[in-house]
């Protein structure tokens, strides 16, 4: 190869390690707190949510990684929605409302049937223990166990974050997660 070609290369491949892009799916049960978090990520501030009927999708630029986020709506009804924004998807982050011990199977139950989807093989899964500021949250390492996440690792990368949508508390942990272990 010709000391030009090899240059070429080299710019080339800093270019695409400069400037990443990776496709996030933000999805979990209506109320976990998804789109708290979009907008806390996008805007900085905690936004009046209210319940998401389709999608919202926003850019976010951390370090030197621009993220497209989809967060979709949580409501039984349009879960079936979900799958399709499923195909391109990098990273997977799951919300979880931690203080809703009623419905921590339920939430489970949803999680484990969206990664089994081959569209989602070999995607990157971060589960935020939301609302970390409830008295009697579940506390990530009892999340873990509830949600059997040990099973997960086959060809799913994974991570249980502690996060507190409305202060902003482990969100950026989570973008420097996921920008860490992208390939
Ligand atoms: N205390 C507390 N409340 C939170 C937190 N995160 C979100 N909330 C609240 O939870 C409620 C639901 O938040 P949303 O972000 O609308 O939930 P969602 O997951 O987008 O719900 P759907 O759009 O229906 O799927 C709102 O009242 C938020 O203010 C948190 O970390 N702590
Ligand atoms: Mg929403």
């Amino acid at each position: 190869m010709g000391s030009l070609d090899h240059k070429y290369v080299l710019t080339f491949q800093s270019r695409l390690f400069k400037n990443r892009e990776m496709r996030i799916l933000m999805l979990g049960l209506d109320n976990a707190g998804k789109t708290t978090v979009l907008y806390k990520l996008k805007l900085g501030k905690t936004s009046k949510t209210v319940p998401t009927v389709g999608f919202n999708v926003e850019t976010v630029k951390y370090k030197n990684v621009s993220f497209a986020v989809w967060d979709c709506g949580g409501q039984e009804r349009i879960r079936p929605l979900w799958r399709h924004y499923f195909t391109g998807t990098n990273a997977l982050i799951y919300v979880v409302d931690s203080s809703d011990w009623d419905r921590l199977d339920e939430s489970k139950t949803e999680l484990m049937r969206v990664i089994s989807d081959k569209e989602l093989a070999g995607c990157m899964v971060i589960v935020l223990a939301n609302k970390q500021d409830i008295d009697g949250a579940i506390k990530p390492k009892e999340l873990i166990e509830r949600f059997n996440m040990n099973s997960l690792s086959l060809g799913h990368t994974w991570s249980v974050v502690p996060t507190i949508a409305v202060d902003g508390t482990g969100l950026q942990e989570t973008l420097n997660w996921i920008s860490n272990h992208s390939k």
